[in-house]
């Protein structure tokens, strides 16, 4: 079938049995050629396409609405309704979100990205669909990784109660982005396993029918021996006890299956937890058999071969942060390294090759993942949690309550922080310092390259005064030497990288080359721009803040990070409560917008936080001199 020619999922509802799977194989292809250029979800979205046909087969969306957890596995609702043709600029500046967004579509009834809240807003949708008198099906498809965040368990609890109708799809393929970790995972195991639940109760009922009505008191008892069979087979019916009618395992690639529960489940009343089991990565070897997440999201890759097209290239950030914490771990077994589901991405699975005592995968958990750091660093031991900044955001109470006003010792490494490109704005790393910049105690630092970051990591760790956040950027460092031995660094100083009398600029990591850059090409120009290294967020170099002040020359701030309670306002802020009143100050960063999705470049071109851009603001500041002869 022409995928492009789709406009709505209604044309689904005149579709034979195997008009749908052939219909599923086209999908798969589409899904898997597109892909190979543009980069994406690629293994999760095949692990969908029987679910996503028959949802938008068997019910009206957007009248019915599909929330999608995380939303990364969206792709083929996008197909279904519509956006088939925009999928060569899938995840590119100004094309087709790689997550739900309602701009996009009327289907996109709920905006995802980060794991975890589809219940919270599915619960909202039917409290508000029963007040209304409305009358449609709330679905939201959560995912056995997705399962383990914090909110998912607080919204079980609440639908639990509330008894609304809705139907939970729980997409359970084993996998988060690496094989799923807890003892929901294992349970869910069990579930999985326990079919025979159903066959065996089947089975009782069906005895029970031919035994000749003796009263109320033989089906009483039979209801009790079910009752207790289903106990002992399905490790304590977590679902029904908590309120759902529960439905499962089902095979979520069997249409016939699918509909026939999606049909059952749609005339039950009160909610409806259907355990679907699906294969991440179906119908395309590579992504059906990558054990280590690979195929979870990715760049571009060889369709026949699965060869995933590497550019070469310098260290990655998080392979250095992965490399020191091995250092470290050598000689140091105070060190233990936290992960919220993410030990591809963070390096941590590296890390945890050689330590793997010393690597707590806890799920997508934040807010735990936080809290038991604090915990580890009251009895003397050194965590260190590595977590994308987007993603911190979930810990945001945790770092407050129990590690900053407790004042213990937890690094923070704060991957992915600035712009991260195609993830978009969900997981644009920029408030990061907004949001750790207020709590007393906390330290921000930030390193110019991949050599600074390893001796950042081997202060942090080694310092005792407090919790500190070390953040680094996604992607490669710059290929620079890296030093042998780790040493301490001055973390509260900063470094004067290019002296320059007309006018001074304070930047950090990603933004230091574009500072260098502008400064090379405004001597051209006869200014001499002054270009520092203010890898100490907080606390600020106050010092080198007042001699700068006393020199009364202007000051432009230079961060990839949000400007509202970012850095350059730090700098004002001290100006002010020192009575600086004449010092003149630019601050250039993230506009108080979110930033859409598109490569890194794009973005920075986008916001003018460029080598053109920085010129234009110092132009502002000290008039052009004469061009020197
Ligand atoms: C709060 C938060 N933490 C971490 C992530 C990173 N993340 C994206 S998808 C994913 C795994 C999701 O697993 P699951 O829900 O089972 O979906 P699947 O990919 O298996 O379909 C993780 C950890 C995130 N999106 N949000
Ligand atoms: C959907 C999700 O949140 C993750 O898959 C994320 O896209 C990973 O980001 P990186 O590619 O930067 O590791
Ligand atoms: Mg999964």
């Amino acid at each position: 079938m022409d995928l492009l020619s789709i406009k709505d999922p209604t044309f689904l509802k005149g579709l034979n049995d195997e008009e749908l799977s052939d219909l599923a194989q086209d999908i798969r292809n589409f899904l898997i050629e597109k892909l190979s250029v543009t980069g994406g979800h690629l293994g999760p979205n095949l692990g969908v396409v029987e679910l996503t046909l028959v949802m938008h087969q068997l019910f009206d969306s957007p009248n019915d609405k599909f929330l999608w957890d995380v939303g990364h596995q969206a792709y083929v609702h996008k197909i279904l309704t519509g956006r088939a043709d925009q999928f060569d600029q899938l995840r590119q500046y100004k094309g087709l979100c790689g997550f739900p967004k309602r701009s996009e579509s009327d289907h996109d009834v709920w905006e995802t990205g980060h794991s975890s809240t589809s219940l919270s807003g599915a619960m909202g949708m039917a409290i508000a669909r029963d007040m209304q008198g409305k009358d449609n099906t709330v679905i939201p498809v959560i995912g056995d990784g997705a399962l383990t965040g914090g909110m998912a368990l607080e919204a079980l609890n609440h639908i639990g109660h509330e008894q609304k109708d809705m139907i939970v799809v729980l997409n359970d393929n084993e996998m988060s982005i690496a094989p799923n970790v807890g003892a929901l995972h294992s349970m869910l195991g069990r579930m999985r396993s326990a079919g025979k639940y159903q066959k065996a109760k089947e089975d009782l009922e069906m005895l029970l029918k031919k035994v000749p009505a003796v009263g109320g008191r033989l089906a009483a008892t039979a209801e009790r021996v079910k009752d207790s069979l289903k106990y002992l087979l399905v490790s304590g019916m977590f679902f029904e006890e908590m309120g759902f009618t529960y439905l499962g395992p089902i095979d979520g690639h069997d249409m016939q299956e699918l509909k026939s529960n999606f049909t059952y489940a749609k005339k039950t009343k009160g909610p409806v937890l259907m355990h679907v089991i699906t294969k991440k990565g179906k119908g395309y070897a590579p992504a059906e058999n990558d054990a280590k997440g690979t195929w979870h999201g990715l760049g571009p890759y060889k369709i026949e071969s699965g060869e995933v097209v590497k550019k070469p290239g310098p260290p990655s950030y998080s392979g250095v942060f992965a490399e020191t914490m091995k250092k470290i771990a050598r000689t140091d077994e105070r060190l233990v390294t936290v992960t919220a589901a993410m030990p591809g991405g963070t390096g941590l699975d590296k890390f945890a090759k050689e330590f793997p005592d010393r690597m707590f995968d806890v799920g997508i958990a934040e807010q735990h993942a936080t809290t038991m750091s604090a915990g580890l660093a009251t009895q003397g031991m050194k965590p260190v949690f590595a977590v994308y900044s987007t993603f911190l955001q979930r810990g945001y109470d945790q770092l407050v309550h129990d590690v900053c006003r407790q004042n213990l010792p937890v690094v923070f490494a704060i991957d992915r922080a600035g712009l991260v490109g195609a993830d978009g704005e969900t997981h644009q790393g920029v408030f990061d310092i907004s949001y750790l910049r207020h709590l007393p105690n906390m330290q921000i630092v930030h390193p110019k390259d991949e050599n600074e970051l390893q001796h950042m990591l081997y202060t942090a760790v080694m310092q005792n005064n407090g919790p500190i956040a070390v953040r680094y950027p996604r992607g490669n460092g710059f290929g620079i030497p890296m030093d042998e031995e780790l040493r301490e660094l001055p973390l509260g100083k900063w470094e004067v990288l290019k002296e320059g009398a007309d006018l001074s600029i304070l930047t950090f990591g990603t933004m230091i080359p574009v500072a260098m850059e502008a400064a090379e090409q405004l001597k051209q120009a006869g200014i001499e721009v002054e270009v520092i290294n203010a890898r100490s967020i907080k606390p600020l170099d106050k010092e080198m803040l007042n001699e700068l002040a006393q020199q009364e020359k202007p000051i432009i701030t230079l961060e990839e990070t949000a400007l509202l309670g970012g850095f350059g306002s730090s700098v004002l802020e001290h100006f002010h409560e020192n009575s600086y009143h004449s010092v003149v100050v630019e601050r250039l960063g993230i506009p108080d917008w979110y930033i859409e999705h598109g490569s890194v470049p794009e973005l920075l071109e986008e916001i003018g936080l460029t080598v053109d851009g920085v010129q234009q603001a110092v132009h502002k500041l000290v008039p052009r001199k004469r061009q020197r002869a």
